[in-house]
């Protein structure tokens, strides 16, 4: 399996850049299934996904801690204190390129979508699909996006920080708007409770094992106090840096996912103005969330 991983890796390394497909109004990197298709037929290849009461789907925006994520949520399911290096998560953009291949996970199967929780396999609701999203400071979220487009070749962006800082504040950048992606997640995880659980990439980060619990405690894997701790250590940004395959690809031949996995990037980015610009759009954009996010 890690040499298919292998083969994927130099596959995307060849492919050339194209035009950022586009569906209402949003952008998203060009996988594969994009260059065969409408965008739209992809996105309602998504939703007519059929689902099982197994399925667990990792919501997040676009580098808000997906793979982090994966990995603890595959070591509860498997009952495993080991990173997963044979298999990869199954991202929804991706996998539909062909709905046989999502057929044939054993169940339950992990997958994961940037997309709008609008856009998730219809059958969700009534199969009680448990969704886990984590959120994440959109300031780190920021920074962190910025250097995966320069390096992605799904994505077309050549472009420096400030530009970038400013398709952040307009939502004009893949998977669109930090604050429609989730507004809308708070929204669902008030109509749906029991199926969605959200967990703060900070609170993670500063106690895993009290988090990996909360998380056990939803999918109903509960676990020791010892596995709680491999889990924890084995799910370190340090170990999964070093040890994690990394499917993406870059010139260097290096993978993008594990960069720096901090919590406050964005003081070394951004300036006071930009920080002023950012404060107050969010100020009148989370004016009535529940969500609390500092910016530590
Ligand atoms: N174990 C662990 N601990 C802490 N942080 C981690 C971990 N694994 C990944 N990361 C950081 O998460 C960022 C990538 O997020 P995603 O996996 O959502 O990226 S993607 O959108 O799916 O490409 C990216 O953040 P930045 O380092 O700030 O760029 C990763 O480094």
């Amino acid at each position: 399996m890690q040499s298919e991983l292998e083969e994927k890796r130099k596959m995307l390394a060849k492919l050339e850049k194209v035009p950022q497909p586009e569906f209402e109004g949003v952008s998203y990197p060009s996988f594969m299934p994009f260059r065969k298709k409408e965008a739209k037929n992809v996105i309602e290849d998504i939703m007519n996904v059929k689902s099982r009461d197994s399925d667990i789907i990792i919501c997040t925006y676009a580098k808000s801690g997906t793979h982090w994520t994966y990995e603890i949520v595959n070591m509860l399911l498997r009952n495993t204190t080991e990173l997963d290096n044979k298999s990869k998560m199954q991202s929804m953009l991706e996998a539909v390129e062909d709905l046989s291949v999502l057929e044939g996970v054993p169940s339950p199967r992990i997958m994961d979508t940037h997309c709008l929780f609008k856009y998730l396999p219809k059958q969700h609701k009534q199969k009680k699909v448990k969704i886990v999203h984590m959120i994440r400071n959109p300031k780190d979220v920021c920074v962190s996006y910025y250097y995966h487009c320069l390096k992605d070749v799904m994505i077309n962006f050549d472009g420096t920080w400030e530009e970038f800082f400013e398709l952040f504040m307009s939502g004009k950048l893949p998977y669109g708007s930090w604050y429609n992606y989730e507004l809308e997640m708070e929204r669902a995880a008030n109509d749906f409770p029991e199926t969605i659980f959200t967990c703060y990439y900070e609170d993670m980060k500063k106690d895993p094992i009290r988090e990996i619990k909360k998380l056990a405690d939803f999918l109903g894997t509960p676990c020791s106090d010892d596995t709680l701790e491999k889990i924890a250590k084995e799910t370190s940004f340090g170990n999964m840096q070093k040890n994690k395959f990394d499917i993406t690809v870059i010139v260097d031949g290096k993978g993008f996912i594990y960069r720096k996995g901090e919590i406050g990037d964005w003081k070394n980015h951004f300036t006071v103005a930009q920080n002023e610009k950012f404060d107050a759009q969010y100020k009148e954009e989370m004016k009535d969330s529940k969500y609390q996010i500092t910016f530590e």
